[in-house]
């Protein structure tokens, strides 16, 4: 499905991401972990086109590497990005709206199945997105991603800075539009407990390499101790 070959990220000067190289199929939900500033968010905003990358980025048996982010979007790649990034002066509706922008999707239609899984998002339609709280800002990030019909979906650090409850259903929302959607999850992650319910394999990232990786059940708490802890 999607497929980065000897892929590299730079914001000019030295290579900040180097050669990583992962696959994700439509049964894949792959955790990205690390510690703080070694390229996870540099990584994805690579993938999404964001930044230019070096190497080969393939989907759907095209490459799609010299893509821009706005092709790469149309082809069917999501990004929700770390800090979720809604805008704050727009309605949530308008929010979602923009989601559907570029995308052919019956916006009505997408926007009732959408709301089933964020039914929270239902009273607050007319309201700024500035005012929600963070887990609904969260969610309606989520949403604005849902509503484009993605192929696959990145989200940087979807839990940072949200309440256990939330983070809980977040963890169900995602596993659920899976299972319903079948399509790759790529979810860059701290939380190591969510990491481990949500996703079925990871990779972790240090100095900008992968030094680890496989299937989730071998991110022990050994692996753990020695990349992750700080
Ligand atoms: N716009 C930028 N220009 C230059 N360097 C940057 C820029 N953004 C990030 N960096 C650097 O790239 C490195 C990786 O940052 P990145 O945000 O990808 O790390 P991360 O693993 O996602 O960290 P975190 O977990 O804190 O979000 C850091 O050293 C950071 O200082």
């Amino acid at each position: 499905m999607m497929q980065a070959a000897d892929v590299s990220v730079s914001y000019g000067a030295g290579p900040i991401v180097s050669h990583v190289s992962f696959t994700v199929n439509a049964d894949d939900k792959l955790i990205i972990l690390g510690r703080n500033g070694v390229g996870k968010t540099t990584l994805l905003k690579g993938i999404m086109g964001i930044l230019p990358i070096k190497g080969t980025l393939t989907f759907k048996d095209t490459d799609i590497t010299t893509y821009s982010a706005s092709k790469r979007s149309r082809s069917g790649i999501a990004y929700v990005p770390q800090g979720r990034e809604i805008f704050p002066d727009l309605t949530v509706e308008e929010n979602l709206q923009i989601g559907a922008m570029s995308h052919p999707v019956d916006f009505k239609n997408k926007l009732a199945e959408v709301l089933e899984y964020f039914p929270i998002l239902t009273e607050h339609m007319k309201r700024k997105g500035g005012v929600l709280s963070g887990g609904q800002q969260q969610q309606l990030a989520i949403a604005r991603a849902f509503i484009s019909e993605p192929a696959v979906l990145m989200l940087d650090e979807p839990t940072e800075g949200i309440q256990p409850n939330i983070v809980s259903h977040i963890s169900h929302i995602l596993t659920r539009y899976h299972e319903e959607k079948h399509i790759p999850l790529i979810v860059v992650e701290q939380n190591l407990k969510f990491a481990r319910k949500l996703g079925n394999k990871f990779l972790i990232i240090q100095k900008g390499t992968i030094v680890e990786s496989g299937p989730i059940e071998k991110l022990t708490d050994e692996v753990s101790i020695a990349y992750l802890s700080v």
